[in-house]
């Protein structure tokens, strides 16, 4: 008999300990599975064989009743005494091909994974799923020391099953605020392998209301899997898409330079019309230059660090930028960017110097284990380490040499593996969202000259995709995303295109001027410029090179 195919989407590992006052186990159990989990994994840590025994026991007649499998944690005894669907062990408990022969070949084993190795091991053994962890801190389980994977991390793993059969999911510190994030986060960056569904304790264990908990993620978990289905239709019809982050379908014979500038011009008009709110963790060099430019191109900035302000601010704003050139505010950082998670708002992440010294690498990773970035920008040293590519040196915050041999390449792998949009600046910029390549060739050799030039390319990055957002919302009359695992709606690719575009056509005239003898005169023209720019210049100046 073949080995049943389980549902993987929502896998509930049970938790009597973390049950809120009051709320009795079996009732906690049931109402989760009326709200949409897919499985059930008992696990007893304190329980002695036959309370085990029992517990699982009546936890299986329960889950009969919604067909919905159940698996016993580490206990071969436990599963055979009451005959449930398999078992979930780990790296220290019973060897995978022992636990085989003593459950028979019909049993589902699933194998805890935290590591590239312990996957290359699991796939040898047959193993029937893996349990990727932890993906984040979480108080369920004492996972001191050990280092949390990330969206990233779970991803680098995923591309190991390619072709395999082996199925997977993600546990640890899952909850509903940084799911789409994990989802999105995860997709492999070589084969676009995703998660088939998300192990969870406390989200639906410690929740007063576990059916609305359990529905809620089983809602977010469906709509992702629902959208990466229909992209690879689409994919396989010979269209082009957007990065898997940011899921919208492209007309490959539609995306022209024309459309291009057109576009540009909506999300111009759009800034003026609307002036959305900017949120800007930025750096103090800068701080001033970067409110003046997003002023200067209709949007309003707002220069909040406070974790409790930017957390009360982020339902208002029209996207977040942070950049850490100074990293006076981590725990900020932290906040606004979980918030512009939480609240679908485009987050841009600056990375200033990331591979200058090992705090700022290390700060990078954190943040980046909190958040998902929309857009990531960086020059090339910045982007280097982001890939972790020694092709590029950093001097400071500047790139030391000449650059990549091929920028267009680097930024699309990146774009893949981080699934964000990735803007690489220099005299020439890349932009990439994992599947096209533009290249912008404006600019003037005075940005160089002054600084925070890339900082402020950030932030017009984050103003055009405060305003894509909005143009995606206006055209489409709706506030509601129809697909719920989706971060931001609205093409970031193009708000990122937008951003860059305005700022080094800007920086061309203002060059161009007769009163700008040098960087402090094309400072303050670069404002004047950005702040008189129109579509016309923008369609008369454009170097655009769109590749596939
Ligand atoms: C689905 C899933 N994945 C991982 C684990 C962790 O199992 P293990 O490493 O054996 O740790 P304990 O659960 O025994 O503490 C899991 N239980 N389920
Ligand atoms: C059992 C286990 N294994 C790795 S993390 C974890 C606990 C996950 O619990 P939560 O969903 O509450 O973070």
């Amino acid at each position: 008999m073949p080995r049943i195919q389980l549902d993987y989407s929502i896998y509930l590992v049970t938790g009597r300990e973390l049950l809120p006052p009051g709320k009795d186990y079996y009732e906690s159990l049931e109402e989760s599975l009326q709200g949409g989990v897919t499985l059930v994994q008992v696990r007893e840590k304190n329980a002695d064989t036959g309370e085990f025994i029992e517990v699982a026991r009546r936890t299986k007649q329960i889950c009969d009743k919604y067909n919905v499998p159940v698996l016993i944690n580490d206990r071969i005894d436990v599963h055979l005494a009451v005959g449930t669907a398999g078992i979930h062990i780990g790296q220290t408990d019973c060897p995978l091909p022992l636990a085989r022969q003593l459950i028979g070949p019909d049993a589902i084993i699933g194998l805890s994974v935290r590591n590239l190795n312990e996957c290359k091991r699991a796939i040898e053994q047959k193993a029937d799923y893996i349990g990727i962890g932890t993906v984040w801190r979480t108080e369920s389980k004492d996972t001191k020391g050990r280092k949390c994977l990330g969206p990233d991390g779970t991803g680098e793993i995923l591309d190991l099953l390619h072709d395999t059969g082996v199925q997977a999911v993600a546990i640890g510190g899952i909850h509903l605020p940084n799911l789409p994030q994990l989802l999105h986060g995860s997709i492999s960056p070589k084969y676009s392998n995703s998660l088939d569904g998300i192990a969870i304790i406390s989200d639906i264990v410690s929740s007063k209301n576990p059916r609305e908990s359990a529905s809620n993620l089983r809602e977010i978990v469906d709509s992702f899997k629902r959208a990466r289905k229909s992209l690879n239709q689409y994919q396989v019809k010979g269209g082009v898409f957007d990065s898997p982050f940011v899921i919208e379908h492209r007309n490959k014979n539609e995306f022209t330079n024309d459309y291009l500038i057109k576009r540009v011009e909506d999300l111009m008009n759009v800034l003026k019309d609307e002036t959305p709110l900017i949120n800007q963790l930025t750096n103090k060099v800068v701080m001033n230059d970067s409110a003046n430019v997003t002023l200067a191109v209709g949007a309003s900035p707002i220069m909040s660090t406070n974790p409790r302000d930017v957390y009360d601010l982020s339902p208002a704003i029209g996207a977040c930028l942070i950049n850490f050139g100074t990293i006076d505010d981590k725990e900020g950082m932290q906040v606004a960017g979980r918030q512009a998670n939480v609240n679908k708002k485009p987050l841009i992440f600056d990375p200033v110097a990331v591979g200058a010294t090992s705090f700022r690498r290390e700060t990078a990773q954190e943040l980046l284990a909190h958040w998902q970035p929309t857009v990531i920008k960086g020059n090339a040293a910045e982007i280097g380490a982001m890939a972790e590519s020694s092709e590029v040196a950093s001097r400071g915050v500047d790139a030391a040499g000449s650059g990549f041999k091929d920028p267009g390449s680097i930024v699309k792998q990146l774009a893949k593996k981080r699934a964000a949009i990735i803007v690489l600046t220099g005299p020439e910029d890349y932009i990439s969202d994992g599947n096209l390549v533009i290249k912008l060739s404006n600019g003037s050799h005075y940005l160089e000259k002054i600084t925070g030039s890339g900082c402020q390319a950030g932030t017009l990055i984050a103003c055009f995709s405060a305003a894509s957002k909005i143009d995606y919302l206006n055209k489409n009359n709706e506030e509601l995303f129809e697909n719920k695992s989706q971060l931001v709606q609205g093409d970031m690719l193009l708000g990122a295109i937008a951003g860059i575009l305005v700022y080094t056509v800007a920086s061309e005239i203002a060059a161009e001027r007769s009163d700008v003898k040098g960087p402090g005169t094309f400072r303050s023209a670069l404002i004047d410029e950005l702040y008189n720019l129109t579509p016309e210049t923008i369609s008369q100046r454009a170097k655009i090179e769109i590749r596939y």
